[in-house]
């Protein structure tokens, strides 16, 4: 029985069949690609504040190590386990050599609610979390990176644990780091900014006026906050908010910057002074762009067919079953969809920048970081739109097929030690 199971898995394994059998990929090469390389289980125990010894069951998998170091995000939330993690590293590969990045994709976790943790629990399990990781990373190894349920801080923890372990500081061994701790400057914005700025390509390519558009956005961290500050600063009208407690919509527009403080003071949107609405009708609530930046598979077929957005800006990894994206294809070209391996790609250029920047000790400028991000997103949107024109493919199909297609030719050209 293979150790990659799950929904999420089997919605990677699915998706890649599809892109396989557009691209003609014979049946014995496909295990090659697909399956991930090293997947490793750890547990951390930690001491509670309360005396008592608890356990957490962590994972790291690294898909391929064809084109560099393998790379991506750590996650810390209940649902993990190995199958997510596999199908988020699978995904974080194809997203990676979208964006031409030379890394593999890599993706880790621990299977823990880390708002349950208090402030020291949590320094704790991260501390416990890399050092049980050490002997597998390293800075042209496995980079880690922020996810759900993480962020700058966790990144400074696992840097000072791999570094003090070193003896010297390795800031190359994580990104998303604080900018005082060898981190870049645009990183903690640059999933959002993406994500705002492929959804103004989007636009471009529908003549929709931003000044006139609405957005509606799920999940308020890292990803959504942004993306619906930098929206809204230009002039979109944001209808639509929610995080996991608490859900928002008035169409004569929301006030992000002051929801912004709120999560920032509060830790959740819970309490924020606004009428509540019904999370399970939010997404289907009439709008431009409309922008899921929490879980994934929360767009299904019931959903699909439901959406009455213009543009589907894919702030989450996954988070349209592959059900949900047939529909999708067969209502035809009225949903614009920008796929998470596009739409949320900020993330990893900026964290390509950070590791650059690292391993030459030479940083660049707020406005640096963002014109070469742009630049690589709009290489990539641009690819995606004319192989999707050319073959009268999904978006996520071109998108996906191109990712796949270089780790293929990459594998090819390597070959296979006999
Ligand atoms: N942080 C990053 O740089 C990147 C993140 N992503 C993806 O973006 C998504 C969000 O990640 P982050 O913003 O970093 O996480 P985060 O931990 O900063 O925020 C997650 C947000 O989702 C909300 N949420 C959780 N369950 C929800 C539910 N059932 N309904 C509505 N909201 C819910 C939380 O309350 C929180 O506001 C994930 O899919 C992640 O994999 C993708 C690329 C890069
Ligand atoms: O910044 C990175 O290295 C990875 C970010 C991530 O986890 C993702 O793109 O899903």
């Amino acid at each position: 029985m293979s150790i990659f199971q799950g929904p999420v898995f089997e919605m990677a394994r699915t998706q890649f069949t599809t892109i396989a059998d557009y691209l003609g990929i014979e049946e014995s090469e496909r295990d090659r690609l697909l399956l991930p390389k090293r997947a490793i289980a750890i547990s951390c125990p930690i001491h509670l504040d309360d005396g008592r010894t608890a356990v957490f069951q962590g994972y790291r998998v690294q898909h391929h190590l064809t084109l560099g170091p393998t790379k991506g995000g750590t996650r810390f939330a209940a649902s993990v386990d190995m199958g997510e993690v596999a199908a988020l590293a699978i995904w974080m590969s194809w997203k990676c050599a979208l964006a031409g990045l030379p890394y593999g994709g890599a993706k880790g976790g621990i299977s823990v609610d880390p708002v349950s943790l208090s402030p020291r629990e949590l320094e704790a399990l991260s501390r416990r979390y890399m050092q049980e990781l050490i002997p597998f990373v390293g800075p042209h190894v496995d980079v880690m990176a922020p996810d759900m349920g993480t962020n700058e801080q966790v990144m400074a923890w696992f840097m000072d644990t791999y570094s003090m372990y070193q003896g010297r500081t390795v800031n190359e061994i994580v990104t998303g780091k604080p900018v005082q701790s060898g981190g870049t400057e645009g990183r903690r914005e640059a999933t959002g900014l993406g994500v705002m700025h492929l959804a103004f390509s989007a636009m471009q390519e529908l003549s929709i006026e931003p000044t006139k558009a609405t957005a509606i956005i799920q999940g308020f961290g890292n990803v959504g906050s942004i993306a619906g500050i930098e929206l809204a600063r230009r002039g979109v009208r944001v209808i639509g908010v929610s995080d996991h407690s608490a859900c928002f919509f008035d169409v004569k527009g929301l006030d992000v910057e002051a929801m912004t403080r709120h999560v920032e003071a509060r830790g959740s949107l819970r309490g924020f002074p606004a009428e509540e609405f019904e999370p399970g009708d939010l997404l289907t609530q009439p709008c431009d762009i409309l922008v899921p930046a929490a879980m994934e598979r929360v767009i299904d077929a019931a959903k699909a067919t439901k959406l009455r957005c213009r543009i589907l800006a894919e702030g989450a990894n996954g988070p349209t079953t592959p059900e949900a994206d047939k529909l999708l294809e067969e209502r035809g070209s009225d949903i614009f969809v920008i796929p998470d391996i596009l739409c949320n790609s900020g993330g990893v250029i900026v964290s390509y920048f950070e590791w650059v920047q690292d391993l030459q000790q030479f940083f660049w400028g707020y406005n640096e970081v963002v014109s070469r991000l742009n630049q690589i997103l709009d290489r990539s949107f641009q690819a995606m739109v004319e192989r999707s024109r050319r073959d009268r493919i999904s978006h996520r199909t071109s998108a996906m097929s191109i990712g796949v297609d270089r780790v293929r030719l990459a594998k090819q050209k390597r070959g296979l030690f006999p």
